[in-house]
């Protein structure tokens, strides 16, 4: 049985979006924005859902918005301001350009966790989806490492992560974890 009071979702909606051209987060599919895809699938899953972005627009949506620690750094460092801000051991981490999110992916995600995992990161194939992903709260103390050395790869911090599980997944749901970054890709879905 899933406790939701402590699972908080942390959605990344930072970054400049230059492929799409606008915000990603507010990109329409199904006359929704994106963000509201995938606050609609954590909610039944997280007590809190905390948005990581500097753009004051997420503030409309009613979740609280959590500033980059370190502006402009990409999602490694968004992924630390949220989790410094999380108050949960559990975190279901999301990008804001994966609109056809499930709440049932997301479930079969925290099924896959056991106690002695780090993280656990969706795979499409042989590709890993950092952003679509568990992060335990001790990440929090990685992520500062790395990006005191100025490291900002996703997945430097999987390599340094002790016990990260993989959910493999299928066809089905790999087309949930899509991610749309342009106009073109937006039209495919
Ligand atoms: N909070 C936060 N999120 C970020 C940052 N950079 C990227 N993201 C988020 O991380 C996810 C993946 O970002 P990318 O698609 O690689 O980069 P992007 O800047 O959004 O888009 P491009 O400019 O087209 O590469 C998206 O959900 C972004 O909103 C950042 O500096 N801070």
């Amino acid at each position: 049985m899933l406790e939701t009071v402590n699972i908080t979702g942390i959605i990344l909606a930072g970054g400049k979006s230059s492929r799409m051209g606008m915000d990603k987060g507010f990109i329409l599919w199904e006359g929704k924005p994106f963000v509201n895809h995938i606050i609609d699938a954590l909610k039944p899953l997280a007590k809190d859902i905390l948005i990581v972005s500097d753009h004051p627009q997420y503030d409309t949506l009613g979740y609280k918005r959590i500033k980059d620690i370190l502006p402009e750094a990409g999602p490694l460092a968004g992924l630390y301001s949220g989790l410094s801000a999380s108050k949960t051991e559990l975190n279901v981490v999301l990008s804001c350009d994966v609109p056809l999110i499930t709440s049932e992916l997301l479930r079969a995600l925290l099924l896959s966790y056991n106690k002695e995992n780090d993280a656990v990161v969706c795979k499409v194939n042989d590709k890993l989806m950092p952003l679509v992903a568990i992060y335990t709260k001790k990440c929090e103390v990685m992520c500062l490492e790395l990006l005191q050395q100025d490291e900002r790869r996703m997945m430097q911090l999987i390599k340094k992560l002790n016990q990260v599980q993989f959910l493999s997944l299928n066809e089905f749901e790999a087309n949930q974890v899509k991610n749309i970054n342009s106009p073109t890709e937006l039209k495919q879905i």
